[in-house]
C-alpha cells in the first residue's frame, strides 16, 4: 500500500512533512490533515513532559489486549493543569479548533512506550466531534491515515517531538488512523525510530451534545 507511487510533498500550506498516494488526495485534505511541526518550543515541550510524567509514572503500560487498538500504552484523563501548559492548551485550541467546537475535557494523555503502536481505527462518533487535534512530545512517530473504503488513498504524517497535528472532518470521519510500530516506521524512505512517545490529545465534542451531559473522553 504505502511502497509504490507515492509522493513525498510538502503540504500546500506550508506546514509540516504530510506524504499521500497521490496529489489531489493531499489537496484534497490539506486542510482536513494539518501538521504543524516545530508547535512547541523547547521549553514548552520540557513543560508539558515534566507535568505529565509524575502522573504517568504511577500507572503501568498495558499490552496484548486482544481487541485493543493500542499496545503498550498507559494512559490519564487529565483536568487540572499548570498556568503555562493551559497556556499552550489555549493555543491548541486557537489552532485547531473553531469558535463554536467546545472540548472534551479531561484532556487524553497517551504513553507509548518505544515498543508501542496504535492499530488502524476511527475515533467513536459517538465520543468526539469534528475534530482531533495531538501535541506529541519526546519521540517522532508516523501517523498513516487509511480510507475506509477505497484504502488505495493514504497518507502519512511524519509526527515530529513538539508537532501538533489535527485531523478534522473527513480525515477524522472517512480514514483510519494509526501510529506505526518500531519496524514499520519509516516516513517514505526515511527510517523514523520509535522512541517512548506520549500525546495530548484535544478533541471537541459531538455536535449536538447538550450543555450536562458531556461524553467521557474517548
Ligand atoms: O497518540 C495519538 O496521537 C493518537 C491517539 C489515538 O488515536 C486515540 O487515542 O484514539
Ligand atoms: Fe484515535
Ligand atoms: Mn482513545
Amino acid at each position: 500500500m504505502a511502497g509504490s507511487g507515492q509522493l513525498a510533498l510538502r503540504t500546500l500550506s506550508g506546514s509540516g512533512w504530510v506524504r499521500g498516494s497521490g496529489f489531489q488526495l493531499l489537496s484534497r485534505l490539506k486542510y482536513a490533515a494539518v501538521v504543524r511541526p516545530g508547535f512547541l518550543s523547547p521549553d514548552e515541550e520540557e513543560t508539558l513532559s515534566r507535568e505529565l510524567e509524575p502522573q504517568l509514572r504511577r500507572r503501568r503500560y498495558e499490552y496484548d489486549h486482544w481487541d485493543a487498538a493500542i499496545h503498550g500504552f498507559r494512559e490519564t484523563e487529565k483536568s487540572r493543569w499548570s498556568e503555562p501548559s493551559r497556556a499552550i492548551l489555549q493555543r491548541v485550541q486557537a489552532a485547531a479548533f473553531g469558535p463554536g467546537q467546545t472540548l472534551l475535557s479531561p484532556i487524553h494523555v497517551l504513553d507509548l512506550e518505544p515498543r508501542g503502536y496504535i492499530k488502524p481505527h476511527v475515533d467513536s462518533v459517538k465520543f468526539c466531534g469534528a475534530t482531533i487535534a495531538g501535541l506529541s512530545l519526546l519521540s517522532p512517530s508516523v501517523m498513516r491515515l487509511v480510507h475506509t473504503q477505497q484504502p488505495e488513498q493514504w497518507l502519512e504524517l511524519l509526527l515530529e517531538p513538539g508537532s501538533l497535528y489535527i485531523l478534522r472532518d473527513s480525515a477524522r470521519y472517512d480514514f483510519s488512523h494509526e501510529i506505526l510500530r518500531d519496524e514499520e516506521s519509516f516516513f517514505g524512505e526515511r527510517r523514523v525510530p520509535r522512541g517512548r512517545r506520549i500525546s495530548v490529545i484535544c478533541r471537541s465534542v459531538p455536535k449536538g451534545t447538550g450543555p450536562g451531559q458531556l461524553p467521557p473522553a474517548c
